[in-house]
């Protein structure tokens, strides 16, 4: 589930008042999600998203993120757009949470993508990747290397708890990370969670993407390996080399990857298996028994990095030199 906080109808009808929204006709909960608060709104004008941020989100990136999403909009992304109220501000605030109303994309996510899919992907990526140029706030990324360490340090007593041999074993990755980092590549504005369930489709057409409440400011090729990560691998934990091909392809079909940001790829998908290995790990020692939320399995991104450390050159992705 992903309502947290509720809401009630006084409340919204008078927070709907703030904007040129028209009059509230219905509005229930969204189960998926995991971060935030989502209802889907219907008012007599349009379809839309009610967003109320929940306590991981930063209040203070919100400007980064809603302005983001204005700025890829205008660029000629498909992602939603947020509305502005009466007054211009593009945030308001519902039951004591900042909230925001954003368009309402149409769409579903797919629960088992092709490598036609993962094509579409790539080269929706690449387009995020050259629209987001010029956008003026910068955000970093809280969850790169110091962001990492910062949420081992809270699960690292409790690791073998997980899986025996835990501890040493992702004691050591972060230090060889940290040693051996990429640092002078192209960096630019990231979406950083391009996840299968954050990407809609339309039959086999790609028709948006959502949930820019990770975007920051980031090596841009790292993207790419997130989505190798989450895209690419199949149920059983086996590197699917046509959707990875695909999904390559189909980026550098709109944005061309330079040697050096080839030759990273293998240390930066161990990078970006780990941070959802580390989320997720964080999370399944934290979240309490009972809590009405889906843990992810962590192990699912152990394996991933347990694969890329076995890399040892970026044509085992699928890309042809
Ligand atoms: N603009 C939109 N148009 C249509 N549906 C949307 C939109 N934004 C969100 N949704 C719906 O709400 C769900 C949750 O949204 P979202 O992924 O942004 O939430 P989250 O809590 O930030 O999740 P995550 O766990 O992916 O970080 C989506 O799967 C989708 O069904
Ligand atoms: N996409 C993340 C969760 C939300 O950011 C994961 O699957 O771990």
């Amino acid at each position: 589930m992903a309502v947290y906080t509720d809401i009630n109808e006084q409340d919204l009808t008078a927070f709907l008042a703030q904007y040129d929204a028209g009059e509230l006709l219905s509005y229930k909960g969204i189960a998926e999600g995991v971060e935030n608060s989502n209802f889907l709104l219907h008012t007599s004008k349009a379809p839309l998203i009610l967003t109320l941020y929940e306590k991981r989100v930063e209040k203070s990136d919100l400007p980064f993120f809603l302005g983001l999403m204005h700025h890829l909009s205008e660029g000629g992304l498909n992602c939603p757009l947020p509305l502005p109220r009466k007054d211009g501000a593009l945030l308001g605030e519902l039951s004591g949470r900042p909230a925001a109303l954003i368009s309402f994309l149409e769409g579903m996510w797919l629960r088992k993508p092709e490598a036609q899919h993962c094509r579409e992907v790539g080269a929706a990526l690449a387009r995020m990747h050259v629209a987001g140029e010029g956008f003026e706030l910068t955000r970093p990324n809280a969850l790169s290397l110091e962001g990492w360490q910062t949420l081992w340090v809270k699960s690292q007593d409790r690791a073998d708890e997980v899986e025996p041999g835990l501890e040493a074993e992702i004691g050591a990755e972060l230090d060889f990370l940290a040693a051996h980092w990429p640092k002078n590549l192209p960096s630019g504005v990231i979406h950083a969670d391009l996840f299968p369930d954050n990407v809609f489709f339309l039959g086999d057409r790609l028709s948006g993407l959502i949930d820019f409440y990770f975007a920051c400011n980031d090596l841009l090729v790292y993207d790419l390996s997130i989505c190798l990560n989450s895209w690419c691998f199949e149920k059983d934990g086996a590197y699917n080399i046509t959707k990875g091909k695909a999904m390559i392809e189909g980026y550098l079909s709109v944005r061309p990857l330079s040697g050096d940001e080839i030759e990273a790829l293998p240390i930066l998908c161990r990078g970006s298996a780990l941070r959802f290995f580390l989320t997720r790990l964080y999370d399944w020692l934290m979240t309490p028994e009972g809590a009405l939320v889906v843990k992810k399995d962590p192990l699912e991104y152990l394996k991933k990095l347990r694969f890329h450390r076995a890399v040892t050159n970026a044509s085992e992705y699928g890309l042809i030199s």
